[in-house]
């Protein structure tokens, strides 16, 4: 589809995500402007839309450390712990004296609890994430020497741990080389085998258009929504581009009032 509108991508599936005329900001001041739609269990979606859109306050809201300005998020009875979420890295702390092996068990966490102890089976799975991401080898490196690339598979690694049904990526693709992009793509293309739910800010359109079916193309509002190559056509592109050429601060918005 070519307007906004919600993604429905088979009868069987339920919604993991509705938006219910969604408007979420800072101060009273909207950034993302009365959404509505739903995202479908096992879904696969970009959101992409330029600086400023709202993407990553989108992301903010669904994991609940936004609450909405007016309108309602619906998670379809997740727990928090069935939803992981990967900030843009300039927000992860590097200085952190941590080890590779300790940042990635941190995926366990929130399941068998801070003080819960690493067993046996913890420990494998711990290894095959590490494995599984190619930093075998780097158990014991602090991440504060970490390649960029390097600190980005380690937090593929516990994103694996976290085992969440509905998975959030916030440009978890910037300032990588073509060989981590596509080492990392195999684990989301894993993750929507799995039918897990997954969502990812995007700012490259040829990756979109490769590898994810559905976008929600946003500037601030919702300027479409559906089959990734309807929503990516030059049309609407432009349409996103010249509403982010337009806004200066704030949007106008009743909620702002
Ligand atoms: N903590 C905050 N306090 C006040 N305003 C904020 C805050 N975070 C974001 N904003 C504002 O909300 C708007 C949307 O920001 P957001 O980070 O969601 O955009 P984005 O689409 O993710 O942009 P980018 O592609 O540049 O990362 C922007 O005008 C931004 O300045």
């Amino acid at each position: 589809m070519n307007s906004a509108g919600p993604i429905m991508t088979g009868n069987s599936l339920s919604p993991q995500l509705r938006f219910r005329d969604l408007t979420l900001g800072y101060e009273r001041h909207p950034a993302v402007h009365h959404l509505d739609g739903s995202v479908e269990e096992g879904a696969l979606l970009a959101i992409c839309g330029p600086n400023g859109a709202g993407k990553s306050t989108l992301m903010r809201g669904i994991i609940g450390q936004l609450r909405p300005l007016a309108g309602a998020i619906e998670r379809g009875g997740l727990d928090p712990r069935d939803i992981a979420y990967l900030p843009q890295g300039a927000q992860v702390d590097r200085s952190f004296p941590i080890s590779v092996y300790d940042m990635v068990a941190m995926g366990l966490w929130r399941r068998s609890g801070l003080f819960g102890g690493i067993g046996r089976t913890d420990r494998t799975a711990i290894a095959e994430a590490i494995a599984a991401v190619g930093l075998q080898g780097f158990e014991t490196r602090p991440i504060g020497t970490l390649s960029g690339g390097q600190m980005q598979r380690t937090l593929f690694a516990r994103l694996l741990l976290q085992n969440a049904r509905l998975i959030l990526l916030d440009e978890p693709f910037t300032a990588l080389d073509a060989k981590t992009v596509s080492d990392l793509l195999d684990l989301v293309r894993r993750w929507h085998g799995e039918k897990r739910t997954v969502l990812a800010v995007l700012h490259d359109f040829d990756l979109v258009r490769t590898h994810f079916p559905q976008t929600l193309l946003l500037a601030r509002s919702a300027i479409a929504w559906g089959p990734t190559a309807e929503a990516l056509a030059p049309e609407n592109l432009l349409k996103a581009r010249r509403m982010g050429e337009a806004w200066g601060g704030d949007e106008p918005c009743e909620v702002a009032a």
